[in-house]
């Protein structure tokens, strides 16, 4: 059966419930998803001095076919780009600036060293997003940044975060979309701290300056990044949920959740409707935390769903800044950024097609018999032909026809580097 009948099908039944696809569509078109540059060459970066991974996180696999420079970044995110629906944001790193070959340290990052970037977002009518890189340096060897005891160190990073707010607000001006500019520290202990304050005032008295500079919201936004733990900061991490859920309350900055930044049992999901009321905006880094922040490919699970139900349902779409923030070197990483950035938008997708208002009420009224029956049947409503019949309207491959573009990019470029 084609996809145009599978659909007509299904479209049948979700009008039964007064679900509009053709509106569900419009409104999906619109979201954008921000996704991250560093799948694409296991966060390595581009710098002239080039430096191991570290700050806590960890790149597994030796798949080949990395891309080494921005040209060759920028051409596996076109062909990324071609299988995803939708118009999006790219994500990137300061280490992603392009200098020549030469060495420019991170406080001394400008605009000019991202303008193939931003030629190429033009040109692909796309939103640009940014952090700086508070990693993989010598002065992060000892795994402290912004709440670092040294003063010199402090200011380092300090001057590397304005810099890139710079950057971002850059990218903003240019395409006409405000750059979120996401700051992630890796500040932590390995061992049980035996002052937990200090560190943390230091924090904030490093995030005062670093924003002291006004920067027009209309270019750039701030978002603050927390973790539970990572490598090497098992016992302690300076930047936790409650420190810069308060920050950025207080200040006015958008508190960015990373899905694998909690307790395992502790779900993103629940946190956006109770921050909602509170903040104008937040933002998400949506990941997959096998047993650990292992950042995983996004699959399409229960807390992805959920996640989606509660920025569409809460009219929120607006409110939450999508990103990803997955990085696997075991697989193809087109195929990676592929399955993550469709599964986001599956999610999305499946979110619009509850009849939400229906829902809400049967809550009200304590129905909640007939809330559970709804919430699982709609689970088995023909789900996967709206979304083959969106793909095709949008000109992207249906269903894993997408692998075979994949396979041919792999044989034609990949397998050439
Ligand atoms: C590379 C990213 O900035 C990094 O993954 C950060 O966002 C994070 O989640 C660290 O665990
Ligand atoms: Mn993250």
């Amino acid at each position: 059966m084609s996809v145009e009948k599978r659909f007509e099908l299904a479209k049948e039944q979700y009008e039964a419930w007064n679900i509009n696809l053709e509106d569900v569509f419009s409104k999906l078109q619109e979201v954008p998803i921000s996704i991250h540059c560093w799948q694409g060459d296991d966060v390595t970066g581009f710098e002239a001095a080039q430096h191991d991974l570290s700050g806590g996180i960890e790149v597994t696999g030796d798949y080949p076919g990395k891309a080494t420079n921005g040209e060759e970044l920028r051409k596996d995110l076109d062909k990324a780009l071609s299988l995803i629906p939708g118009k999006h944001r790219i994500n990137l790193h300061a280490i992603y600036a392009e200098t020549d070959g030469e060495e420019i340290d991170r406080d001394q990052i400008e605009p000019k060293h991202f303008e193939k970037w931003v030629k190429w977002a033009k040109e692909n009518e796309l939103g640009l997003d940014f952090n700086p890189t508070l990693f993989s340096h010598d002065k992060a060897a000892d795994g402290l940044t912004l709440a670092h005891a040294d003063e010199n160190i402090r200011n380092f990073w300090i001057e590397h975060c304005k810099a890139s707010r710079r950057v971002a607000a850059y990218f903003g001006k240019e395409l006409g979309t405000p750059a979120l500019t996401n700051i992630w520290i890796p500040d932590g202990f390995k061992d049980t701290p035996s002052d937990r304050l200090t560190p943390r005032l230091r924090l904030k008295d490093s995030l005062d300056k670093i924003f002291s500079e006004e920067i027009d919201t209309a270019h750039n936004l701030d978002a603050v990044e927390s973790k539970l733990f990572g490598i090497g900061s098992e016992a302690f991490v300076v930047g936790s949920h409650e420190f810069y859920l308060s920050y950025a309350l207080k200040n006015d900055k958008l508190c960015l959740l990373d899905t694998g930044h909690y307790h395992p049992t502790e779900m993103v999901s629940n946190k956006i409707s109770a921050m909602l009321p509170f903040n104008e905006r937040l933002a998400l880094h949506v990941s997959r935390p096998v047993r650990w922040d292992s950042d995983h490919v996004v699959t399409l699970d229960d807390e992805l769903k959920e996640i989606a139900l509660e920025i569409v349902r809460n009219d929120a779409l607006d409110k939450v800044s999508i990103g990803l923030d997955f990085f696997d070197a075991s697989i193809n990483r087109i195929a990676a950024w592929t399955i993550g950035t469709r599964n986001m938008i599956k999610a999305l997708l499946y979110a619009h097609l509850l009849p939400h208002e229906h829902l809400k009420q049967l809550q009200e009224d304590g129905n909640y018999t007939e809330r559970l029956a709804l919430l699982e049947e709609f689970k088995t409503y023909p789900f996967g032909a709206v979304w083959d019949y969106y793909c095709e309207k949008m000109e992207v491959p249906v269903a894993e026809k997408w692998l075979e573009d994949v396979k041919q990019y792999e044989e034609d470029v990949l397998s050439k580097r």
